[in-house]
């Protein structure tokens, strides 16, 4: 099936231009696409409870409400706090609150396709997904681009739901990257086994054992830095720009030849099996559960794991050498 692309001329902000729209959460997500709505000329408020995000919000003039009171207000709600804890914020503070005919939205399906939260009739359900860490969704939109996004559509109560969500990745910039028709199913699926898989765990995983591998066979652990994370963004990248072949055409031909011969080496048949393994935990829904008892239960492992992480030596020599890198953007 070919793949279907929205543009710039498919999408028509009037669709959401006498709305008032409610970005729940103000982090990473949540602030670069309130800040791109805004700038786009659409009506937009927060919702938070009061702490660090609130008074961010506030100092970016937006006009900030508790959750319950944001819903009551939105014509469009845009679901952007932590996936673990949308569930219960929906329930007891969103769905009272929703008018009858709002559309409620997400960048991410987990909830919606895991059956965590499940809307009213009345209500649409759509995710606009930007394809980038919020950040960027920002900075992209400033510098005159946007980030690609994917569109799905759950339910549409309304007949409404295409044309709103088209608008809305218009307001934050997505149409003028490209916007990709996809399902909750296949975007939740695919943006769990690409994050833990490859962008994330994969390469987390990748670049310590080389630098662990430098080090314990006596090198400088600050060579084992730039040589197994500092230069991984200069590739990536190349990779970004022209894909593997662009990046190939850029090192030299001993680089080319080590990736050939060592490549496969690193990444075996045995890691792809693992990998299909963890593609159908996540289908099954074993990765979701287990997500989910880890949050009911305090997050023991969690806060476990990110403690050792944040002790390993290479995040220990990464901040000093990073101290140096003047043009590194804090
Ligand atoms: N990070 C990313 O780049 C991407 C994220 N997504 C999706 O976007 C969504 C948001 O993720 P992300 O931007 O990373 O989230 P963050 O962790 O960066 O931000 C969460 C926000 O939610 C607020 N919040 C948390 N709990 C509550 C609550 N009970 N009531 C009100 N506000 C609350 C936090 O405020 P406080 O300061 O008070 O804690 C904070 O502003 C998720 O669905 C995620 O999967 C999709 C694509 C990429
Ligand atoms: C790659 C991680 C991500 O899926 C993202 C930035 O797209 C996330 O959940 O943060
Ligand atoms: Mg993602
Ligand atoms: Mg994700």
């Amino acid at each position: 099936m070919a793949v279907k692309m929205y543009y710039e001329q498919d999408a028509n902000l009037g669709a959401l231009q006498n709305k008032t729209i409610a970005i729940i959460g103000y982090g990473s997500q949540g602030h670069a696409q309130a800040q791109n709505l805004r700038d786009s000329g659409l009506n937009v408020i927060i919702g938070l409870r009061k702490g660090k995000s609130w008074d961010a919000a506030k100092d970016d003039g937006f006009e900030v409400y508790e959750v319950d009171e944001a819903a009551r207000r939105a014509d469009v709600v845009q679901l952007l706090i932590n996936d673990e804890l949308q569930a219960k914020v929906f329930k007891e503070q969103i769905q009272p609150n929703l008018k009858k005919g709002a559309a409620l939205m997400f960048s991410h399906g987990f909830n919606i396709h895991f059956g965590q939260i499940v809307p009213d009739e009345h209500t649409d359900v759509l995710m606009i997904a930007p394809k980038s860490p919020g950040h960027l969704v920002r900075r992209t939109y400033v510098e005159g681009f946007g980030v690609p996004a994917l569109i799905a559509v759950e339910q549409n109560a309304t007949g409404q739901a295409h044309e709103i969500g088209l608008a809305y990745a218009k307001g934050i910039g997505s149409t003028r990257a490209g916007v990709i028709e996809t399902t909750f199913r296949e975007e939740t699926e695919t943006d769990l086994f690409g994050e833990q898989a490859v962008l994330c765990g994969g390469v987390s995983a990748l670049v310590k054992a080389g630098f662990e591998t430098l080090i314990e066979a006596g090198y400088q652990p600050e060579i084992a830095y730039f040589e197994c994370l500092h230069e991984l963004k200069l590739i990536v990248d190349l990779m970004y720009e022209g894909g593997l072949a662009r990046m190939r055409y850029s090192i030299s031909d001993t680089a080319e030849y080590g990736d050939y011969v060592t490549g496969p080496r690193i990444v075996t048949e045995e890691t792809k099996k693992e990998m299909k393994k963890v593609l159908e935990e996540i289908q099954t829904g074993v990765f979701a559960r287990n997500f989910i008892v880890e949050n009911q239960s305090n997050r023991a492992f969690f806060t476990a794991t990110r403690r050792r992480e944040n002790e390993h030596p290479i995040e220990k020599v990464g901040a000093q050498l990073r101290e140096m890198m003047q043009w590194i953007q804090k």
